[in-house]
């Protein structure tokens, strides 16, 4: 049985939001083909969160990309289904999938810059998203992105107000993810949100994830190379490994006695990880009060 980690309550007999049904993904080049993704089938339910870790080029993005409609030309799912809240969205037209991109599956990118333009104010640019989704006048649709920016814990007028690059990296990601969810989408997917932060504003954002996960009750896909980081976030942990799954279990199960052997090994690898997060948090720390002291010393 499956249940809600944050809740502990029993969630299994509520429908998925999303459904992956041995879903296959093929390269093709010339005449040649490869198998990227094999046999892969997991589903997620309302306000909960699956993570899909795994080691670079495993498969998770191209996993992603087959739910969003958002794989690259050469890439095809050439067997399986993708269920959306019951519908078959395995080969929808672009013009519905796009429809779908933003309003009922909101995204979140490790490239927070990319989610973007850099020369409009990231306050226009909310307001352009919720009215492309919805018939808000200008107005309305400030005072929503206010909220959101609000909701996200940022100084929202100032946010609203301000040029991408006036931000940081932090603030930018957490201003995608109040775009990702102010459309109450039923489905995240939020493809390694942390991977480009420092570790605090890291947990920052996956505080928020949470927070606004809890408020919305959506799905979430979280994707990431590092099982321990997110094992403490997910229902469910989903290991990849070569294109396929290797394990699918509760994340508190894994935490206790993780059955297969490369997931045994992806954990084992944290220690590692650790030191190297904590050097970075150290040399974070000291820059800061280099800083600062530079700062005195010119006053
Ligand atoms: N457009 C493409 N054409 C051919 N092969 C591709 C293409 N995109 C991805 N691949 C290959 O598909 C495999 C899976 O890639 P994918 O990006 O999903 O990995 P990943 O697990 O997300 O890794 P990372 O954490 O580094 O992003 C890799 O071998 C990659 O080289």
């Amino acid at each position: 049985m499956s249940y809600s980690q944050k809740s502990n309550t029993p969630i299994v007999s509520i429908k998925p939001v999303l459904r992956i049904e041995n879903l296959y993904i093929c390269a093709d080049k010339g005449k040649e083909h490869r198998l990227l993704v094999k046999d892969l089938s997991l589903e997620i339910r309302p306000g909960e969160t699956v993570a899909l870790v795994g080691e670079s080029g495993c498969g998770k993005s191209v996993t992603a990309g087959a739910v969003l409609g958002l794989l690259p030309h050469n890439l095809q799912v050439t067997e399986g289904r993708i269920w959306l809240g019951g519908e078959d969205i395995t080969s929808l037209p672009d013009k519905k999938r796009r429809k779908l991109r933003g309003s009922r599956i909101g995204f979140v990118f490790q490239d927070y810059q990319g989610s973007f333009t850099p020369f409009i104010k990231v306050g226009s640019q909310l307001v352009e998203t919720l009215r492309s989704h919805q018939k808000w006048s200008r107005k309305e649709a400030k005072q929503i992105a206010l909220e959101w920016l609000g909701e996200a814990g940022l100084p929202a007028e100032r946010v609203y107000e301000s040029y991408p690059f006036q931000l940081s990296g932090g603030q930018l990601q957490r201003a995608a993810m109040a775009s990702a969810m102010m459309l109450k989408p039923a489905l995240l997917i939020a493809d390694e949100p942390t991977t480009a932060l420092d570790v605090l504003a890291g947990e920052r954002v996956l505080d928020l994830l949470a927070k606004l996960q809890a408020q919305t009750g959506c799905a979430v896909l979280l994707i990431s190379h590092d099982l321990r980081h997110v094992m403490k976030r997910a229902d469910m942990i989903a290991v990849m490994c070569g294109g396929q799954l290797r394990e699918l279990e509760r994340a508190d199960k894994i935490m206790r006695e993780a059955s297969h052997p490369y997931t045994r090994m992806l954990l084992e690898a944290k220690p590692h990880l650790f030191e190297i997060e904590k050097r970075h948090r150290e040399e974070a720390m000291m820059a800061e009060a280099l800083m600062a002291e530079t700062k005195e010393d010119s006053a």
